[in-house]
């Protein structure tokens, strides 16, 4: 990542130039010389798969802000540059009230750092839990705004792809914002500048999203459309109205299931015109989403629930009043401000944990963050994330691409064996071993179902069969659908 944050255009609100390759791409929240210890941290607001978000108050400004911090050792092991590349270059180049701002970035020996609007209100999540479900006049308000964002996105060419209860966050004045864009995908109407290889559709055949909103024709392996969001907030809707998601149940596998048989049904809380919405969101056909038409969003807006809602000053309509929790001070996880940098490791599972879950942790003295101090000369820790190079790379050709990555099992008759199993969009499906860091050899790729297809033993075990061999794997993670699609998916793609 290559920055020049020196780079001031006056009156132009771009303050540098974000180098990728050839193309210089103008950025407005600069890269800064910042160091960890310039702020006092205080709440963490959350953890996601390989970030931490924590309140920061800048010592020297005294403003305040949600500092992203992510961990550069896990986002190059599972090959996740560009992704946090393509967020923040995202992110800055958006404008709009309903979109969490990036102020500024920086770095250090481990993390990388984005400063960003604080949401103190928490997350549209939280509020559902604490108020059991939300009345049809605050889940009216909570949609309009997160349209409002979304038209501006989709405008913009790109899809959300993770749109759900968790990434919508709340100002502190009860107001909307559209967080985490580490799912965003550029489509080919984009209208902001983005990397180049953005565009490249590695990603089409993996799940991306959370397993409740992810539609059905993602599980069917169909490249992603702003339908994708549609259906999502199809599902936020619901679980506003409802206190649940429309598609639960105990696995991921069986959630599945539901989805790809629209098992939807609705209770006595829902109101003939939120069935009729919901129902038009959920439409099994992406093209027929409401907001999908020929004239876009207006059909949408125009719908009867949506009855008495001033679409040109939505963001100016009375928020609901938010349900604050019960955070009491010693729970509120405050950390010194001494010299103190963070060991900031990623959290065990990967799976994000909540404000309670890790403020439970921090209390229970099983927080995985650990006050440390750098020694290393400050040089060493403004390096750029690029040259962590990922350790899979030497096991790819040049220009090879990783599709999909997991540390898994392999199960043998009595025994088992820690594996890391990459396919790439060359395709080939390569099998590692993590901790001596040597091939194992690859499974020998046919693009004939005949000669190569996955079986799924349940969501967590399934089988390679190749004509010579059967090769059983257990990935905790519960990816064997993924892992099933992603081979069907290239193998069609012949
Ligand atoms: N600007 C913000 N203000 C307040 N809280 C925030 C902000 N951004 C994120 N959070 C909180 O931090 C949590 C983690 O956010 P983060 O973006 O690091 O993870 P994530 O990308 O949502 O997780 P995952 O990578 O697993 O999808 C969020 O769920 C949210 O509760």
């Amino acid at each position: 990542m290559d920055f020049d944050a020196r780079t001031n255009t006056p009156g132009s609100g771009i303050t540098g130039v974000y180098r990728t390759g050839t193309i210089s791409i103008p950025i407005r929240a600069p890269q800064e010389l910042f160091v960890i210890e310039d702020f006092y941290l205080r709440k963490v607001y959350g953890t996601g798969t390989y970030s931490k978000v924590i309140e920061a108050e800048k010592k020297e400004t005294g403003s305040v802000y949600a500092l992203k911090i992510m961990d550069k050792r896990y986002i190059t092991k599972e090959n996740k540059i560009s992704t946090v590349k393509l967020e923040r270059i995202v992110l800055d180049q958006m404008s709009h009230p309903g979109i969490v701002k990036l102020f500024f970035t920086f770095q250090d020996s481990r993390s990388l750092y984005m400063g960003l609007e604080l949401c103190e209100g928490g997350e549209l999540y939280d509020q559902i839990k604490r108020k059991v479900r939300l009345s049809e006049d605050e889940t009216r308000f909570y949609a309009s705004e997160i349209i409002d964002a979304l038209e501006y996105l989709h405008g913009l060419g790109l899809i959300h792809r993770d749109i759900k209860p968790e990434n919508l966050l709340l100002t502190k004045n009860g107001h909307i914002k559209i967080a985490d864009f580490g799912s965003v995908k550029a489509t080919k109407e984009i209208k902001i500048s983005i990397p180049p290889n953005s565009l490249e559709n590695k990603k089409a055949c993996s799940l991306d999203g959370t397993s409740a909103y992810i539609p059905p024709e993602v599980l069917n392996s169909f490249p992603p459309t702003y339908g994708n969001d549609l259906w999502a907030l199809g599902c936020t809707i619901y679980q506003m109205l409802s206190g649940t998601p429309p598609f639960k149940d105990e696995s991921e596998w069986l959630i599945f299931q539901r989805i790809m048989a629209r098992d939807l049904n609705f209770t006595d809380v829902f109101s003939n015109q939120a069935k009729d919405l919901i129902d038009k969101l959920l439409d099994p056909d992406p093209s027929n989403r409401l907001g999908m038409g020929h004239d876009g969003y207006a059909t949408l807006k125009r719908h009867p629930f949506f009855n008495g809602v001033i679409w040109e000053n939505v963001r100016d309509m009375p928020a609901p009043n938010l349900s604050l929790g019960s955070c009491t001070k010693e729970e509120d996880c405050r950390v010194q401000e001494s010299s103190s940098t963070w060991n900031h490791t990623k959290t065990g599972n990967g799976s994000k944990s909540s404000n309670h879950q890790h403020q439970k942790a921090i209390q229970d003295g099983t927080s995985d963050f650990v006050a440390s101090t750098d020694t290393r000369p400050y040089m060493f820790r403004i390096a750029s994330i690029d040259s962590f190079d990922s350790k899979w790379q030497e096991f790819l050709e040049d220009g090879e691409s990783i599709v999909m990555i997991s540390k898994m099992k392999k199960i043998n008759k009595l025994t088992s064996k820690k594996i890391q199993l990459i396919i790439t969009d060359k395709p080939k499906i390569i099998r590692i071993d993590p901790s001596k860091l040597i091939a194992k050899g690859d499974i020998v790729w046919s693009y004939n179902p005949n000669e190569l297809n996955v079986q799924l033993i349940s969501p967590t075990h399934f089988k390679i069969f190749t004509t010579k061999k059967v090769v059983s794997f257990e990935d905790v993670k519960k990816r064997g659908l993924q892992w099933k699609k992603t081979i069907e998916e290239l193998q069609r793609r012949c």
